[in-house]
C-alpha cells in the first residue's frame, strides 16, 4: 500500500475550504500594500468581477470542473494562497535515446517560466545519463535523474512511462513532492505556467481537438481494446504529452492506465495514441477536476487561433525518422 504522509496530512484536503475560510490562512493581498495595477483598473475590483471571465471559450466542464483558459484567473491572487503552503510540484519527463537533445531547452525554458518562485524537482528518466547536461537551477529547485531502460520501440517507450511514473511515485517521489506533472519533454515553455494548473487531477485538451466534433475524436474505437470509447461517447480529447496533480492521484492514474494497456498487450492488441488512448479512457470513467486549455499543450505547426491568448507550452518540430527507434 502507498503510504503518502505528505499528502495525506498537509495537502489532502479540498482546496476551496482551505483557500478561502481556514483562518490560519488568510488571504494577503488585501492587506499587503497593493500591487500596483500598470496600466489597467482589473486588479482594483474585487476577486470575482468580470475581468476574469472569457466568453469565447468554454471555461467550465458539464461536471463542473475549470477550464483553465489565459483571463480566467489571477495570478497574484492565486500566488498569495498557494506560496505559504510551501508546497513542492515535481516534473518528470522522459529522454529515451535521441530525446535526450530536448532536455536543455526543456529544462532551461522550464527554469524560466514553469512554477516561477516555488520549489520544483525536476524527474528526467533516461538510458543515457552521461549526456544530460547540467542546467543551472534556481534556488529551491532541483533536478535527479532516474536511469531506465531504453524499449526499441518508440510506442513502447512512450506507454512504459505509466509504469515508470507509478513504480517511481512509490518508491522515491511520494517523499519529495505534493503535486506532480507529467509531460513530454519534446517540448518548449513559452509564457508562464503557474499554480493555476493546480488541481487534484488535471487534464490538458489536445491541441488538435479542441474545437471539433466529438465523432473526430482520434479514440480507441475497437471494442476488444481497454482504451474503448464508443462512437457516441467521450467528453474532451485530451494530450497525452500533459497531466498531473496531487501526488496519490497521479499514482492511483498511471497505474489503472498501465494496467489498462498491460490488457491490451495481453490481448495481442495496441491502442491508436498508445498510453493517450488509455489515459483519454481513465479521464472518461474518473473525470478530471482540472482541464488546462491547448494553451497549455500547443503545437508550433499550427496556427495560433484568437481564442489562444497565450501559448505557455508548445511542441518542437521535430523529424519524426531522424530521432525516433
Ligand atoms: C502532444 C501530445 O499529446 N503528444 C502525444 C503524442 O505524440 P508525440 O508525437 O508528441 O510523441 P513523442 O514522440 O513526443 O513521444 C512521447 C514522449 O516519449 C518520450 N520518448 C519517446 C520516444 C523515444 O524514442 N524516446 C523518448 O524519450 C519523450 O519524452 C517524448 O516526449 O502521442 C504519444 C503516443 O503516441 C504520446 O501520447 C504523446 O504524449
Ligand atoms: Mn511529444
Amino acid at each position: 500500500k502507498l503510504t503518502c504522509p505528505v499528502v495525506s496530512r498537509r495537502m489532502y484536503r479540498p482546496f476551496p475550504l482551505s483557500f478561502f475560510s481556514c483562518s490560519s490562512m488568510k488571504l494577503q493581498y488585501a492587506e499587503k500594500k497593493p500591487a500596483q495595477p500598470k496600466g489597467t483598473v482589473s486588479f482594483c475590483l474585487p476577486p470575482f468581477s468580470s475581468s476574469f471571465r472569457r466568453l469565447d471559450v468554454l471555461t467550465l466542464t458539464p461536471w463542473l470542473a475549470p477550464i483553465v483558459w489565459e483571463g480566467t484567473f489571477n495570478s497574484e491572487l492565486l500566488d498569495s494562497a498557494y506560496k505559504p503552503l510551501n508546497l513542492t510540484i515535481g516534473v518528470t519527463a522522459f529522454a529515451i535515446g535521441k530525446y535526450t537533445m530536448f532536455v536543455g531547452r526543456f529544462v532551461e525554458s522550464a527554469e524560466k517560466l514553469f512554477m516561477k518562485g516555488y520549489r520544483v524537482n525536476y524527474y528526467i528518466f533516461t538510458n543515457d545519463p552521461q549526456v544530460i547536461p547540467r542546467v543551472q537551477l534556481q534556488p529551491g529547485r532541483s533536478l535527479s535523474i532516474v536511469p531506465i531502460k531504453k524499449y526499441s520501440h518508440w510506442q513502447e517507450i512512450s506507454m512504459r512511462r505509466m509504469e515508470a511514473i507509478n513504480r517511481h511515485i512509490a518508491e522515491v517521489s511520494h517523499r519529495e513532492v505534493n503535486y506532480l506533472f507529467c509531460l513530454d519533454i519534446d517540448m518548449v515553455f513559452h509564457n508562464p505556467w503557474g499554480v493555476e494548473t493546480l488541481g487534484e487531477m488535471v487534464a490538458a485538451i489536445h491541441p488538435g481537438y479542441y474545437n471539433v466534433p466529438r465523432s473526430q475524436f482520434p479514440y480507441e474505437r475497437r471494442s476488444s481494446s481497454a482504451a474503448f470509447i464508443p462512437d457516441s461517447q467521450g467528453d474532451f480529447y485530451y494530450a497525452g504529452a500533459v497531466f498531473g496533480g496531487l501526488l496519490k492521484q497521479v499514482y492511483e492514474f498511471t497505474r489503472a492506465c498501465h494496467m489498462t494497456i498491460l490488457a491490451d498487450k495481453a490481448n495481442g492488441i495496441m491502442a491508436a495514441w498508445q498510453e493517450e488512448s488509455h489515459l483519454n479512457k481513465r479521464f472518461f470513467s474518473h473525470k478530471p477536476s482540472k482541464l488546462l486549455s491547448p494553451e497549455y499543450v500547443w503545437d508550433d505547426t499550427k496556427p495560433k487561433p484568437p481564442e489562444v491568448r497565450l501559448i505557455r507550452f508548445s511542441t518542437v518540430n521535430k523529424d519524426y525518422k531522424e530521432i525516433r527507434d
